[in-house]
């Protein structure tokens, strides 16, 4: 006797009380478990309708129907458990019956316990089998459907080949991808002679690697261009594919575009957090501030006067995760010596003549945030010292106090004097310097971003119209020239400055180079030439603007200028001259007397 449980329920179906008992206690001593009883056919049926049994051990007479019909009914219902039926009286057609309903064995009474026992374990074992093969079968149905899934769904684009370079299989990524660089590649293409081209002979090379020697070519990357021209980087990992049981090979190719991410990356921006610019060296800027922002780490801006170091120091604290806690700027020039150790520090009461109460320091008010501090090469050697201290250990003593405090502030600050050179001379601290400029950005001068000049000035333009409620409407051509031509010591925000006055004291809608200081002058502005197919007759020769001009002589500089704009502003507006003096911001005599001082052909007009 085996007394291990075994896996499988068997259910004896016999009429015969004594029978069913001795069959239930052969097989459970057996260590068979469940071993179910069943007196009737409709008993036998409820318990085979209500869960799988794994043998139906079941004599051929039933009291009211046979074994045979219960085993025709179950197979009607399509309950598949296997079947031993016994018989007392063997019959030709009741064997043959119960052959036909798929019965596993046909055992004649009396039963041979050996023989049964054989027939229990080999029905039971090959239960078994099936039970496995099948959960097998769903599993693998399962893991089929996901990786099919993940197939479909993926972004990367999945080509699958054969050992001659034929597509087996691709995802709708590839199907994409192919697309845009090669269409109709697809199912059955070869892409030995798709790839043959110098710009995808990259792929081709991989392919073959990977086939020849089994091994992954993990990624690279490589440029090309769509059918439309537009360039593309893409990454590639190509990786030997072997499928299960016919012994097929071949290769996997998965493609990641990395186009967009790289355009992101390249994409240029005209303007950033409050920052207007979009040379080259102002997107290095924005760059390097959308990486610091988010790291925890001390920055120094540096630059000249006027080139945006607070604006770059917001955008930091914006930039990071302590936007929401406050930024805390101070300018260390901005306040007595003797008055920033406490500014930064705070004190305690009695510290010093005149603190007649506790007072929190910058440095804690930035708690959670970010304290800015401007000028730092402006600081004193104790100030020095002291910022020393609390950049290394993050703790800080109010001026009078001996109680530490602990705060989380990132210190950013900036400087527009050579710190290195303080270093040198021995005004600054070295190990301060050190620890200031773990990362240090420079902000270029407004002379070495000519091309921002423009999009600064017209930004100005339209901020100080909107201000100060003057409708203008642009720069002339003049007057952008001279501002090209100028040096900008006080970078953006001399321009900020220039821009503002030429606004207030712009007499039309477009700032003139007359709008600009004196100093922007040069010699070599000369007036811009008339469009002469809009003027009968050229108008007089303009002065070279200086500032400080009169009304009139600014209009004379400005003539054809103005002459021009007149025409295109009657050209929108389709010769409606009530409309155009609106726009124009003069009124309607006005337009008439410049359309007759300039000569203004108005049959030119093109209507746009
Ligand atoms: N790229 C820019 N786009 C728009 N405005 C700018 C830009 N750079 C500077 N500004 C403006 O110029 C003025 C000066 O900027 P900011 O105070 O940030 O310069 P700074 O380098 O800190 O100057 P300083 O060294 O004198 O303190 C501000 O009004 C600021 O808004």
């Amino acid at each position: 006797m085996n007394s291990a449980p075994k896996t499988g329920s068997i259910l004896v179906v016999d009429d015969e009380a004594s029978l069913r008992e001795t069959f239930q206690f052969f097989l459970s001593r057996e260590g068979y478990d469940p071993v179910l009883t069943a007196a009737t056919f409709d008993e036998a049926f409820s318990i085979l309708s209500s869960g799988p049994v794994d043998l139906v051990i079941s004599d051929i007479v039933l009291h009211e129907a046979s074994g045979i019909e219960l085993l025709r009914r179950t197979r009607q219902n399509g309950i598949d458990s296997p079947f031993i039926i016994i018989t007392g009286y063997p019959e030709v057609k009741t064997a043959a019956d119960a052959l036909r309903y798929g019965a596993f064995d046909y055992i004649v009474k009396p039963v041979d316990k050996d023989a049964l026992l054989r027939s229990v374990r080999l029905v039971l074992r090959q239960r078994q089998l099936e039970r496995l093969k099948s959960q097998a079968e769903e599993e693998r149905e399962r893991y089929r459907l996901l990786l099919d899934t993940v197939f479909k769904s993926v972004t990367d684009a999945i080509i699958i080949v054969d050992d001659e370079l034929n597509i087996i299989n691709l995802n709708a990524a590839a199907r994409q991808l192919f697309a845009d660089l090669l269409p109709g590649c697809t199912e059955g293409t070869n892409l030995s002679a798709t790839f043959c081209s110098a710009e995808f002979s990259t792929l081709r090379t991989d392919l073959l690697r990977v086939l020849q020697t089994g091994e992954e070519v993990v990624e690279h990357r490589f440029e090309c261009n769509t059918i439309d021209n537009k360039p593309k980087i893409l990454s590639i990992c190509t990786s030997p594919f072997c499928e299960g049981g016919d012994n097929r090979h071949g290769a996997v190719l998965v493609i990641r575009d990395m186009s967009v991410r790289c355009l992101q990356q390249r994409s240029r921006c005209s303007s950033f957090h409050r920052f207007i610019g979009s040379s080259d060296v102002m997107q290095a800027v924005y760059t390097m501030i959308e990486n610091v922002g988010r790291v925890d780490t001390t920055v120094l801006i540096t630059g000249e006067s006027g080139t945006g170091k607070e604006l770059a120091a917001e955008a930091l604290h914006r930039e990071s995760s302590r936007n929401r806690m406050p930024l805390v700027k101070l300018d260390c020039t901005a306040i007595p010596e003797n008055l920033l150790e406490s500014e930064l520090f705070g004190h305690k009461k009695g510290a010093f003549t005149g603190a007649d109460k506790d007072r929190r320091g910058l440095i804690m008010q930035a708690d959670g945030g970010t304290l800015f501090l401007d000028e730092i090469g402006e600081i004193s050697a104790m100030t020095q010292l002291r910022l020393l201290r609390f950049l290394q250990e993050r703790t800080f003593y109010p001026v009078g106090s001996d109680t530490p405090m602990v705060v989380d502030t990132r210190v950013i600050t900036a400087t527009n004097v050579n710190l290195k050179e303080k270093v040198q001379q021995g005004t600054f601290r070295e190990d301060l310097y050190f620890r200031l400029r773990v990362i240090d950005i420079s902000l270029p001068p407004l002379r070495r971003r000519n091309s921002d000049i423009v999009l600064l000035a017209n930004h100005f333009v339209r901020k100080f119209s909107q201000d100060l409620k003057k409708p203008i409407n642009g720069l002339s051509d003049n007057a952008i020239k001279l501002l090209l031509s100028h040096d900008w010591p006080g970078n953006v925000r001399e321009l900020e400055h220039v821009m503002e006055r030429a606004v207030v004291l712009c007499p039309g809608v477009t700032i003139t180079s007359n709008d600009l200081p004196p100093e922007l002058a040069r010699s070599d502005a000369s007036p811009e030439p008339a469009p002469e197919l809009h003027l009968v007759q050229p108008p007089p020769p303009a002065a070279v603007p200086t500032g400080g001009a009169s009304a009139d002589a600014e209009a004379e500089a400005d003539t054809p200028v103005a002459a021009s704009h007149i025409l295109s502003v009657l050209g929108k507006c389709g010769g409606n001259k009530a409309k155009a003096a609106r726009l124009l911001g003069i009124d309607r005599s006005t337009l008439y007397r410049k359309i007759k001082e300039y000569h203004i052909d108005l049959s030119v007009i093109s209507l746009e």
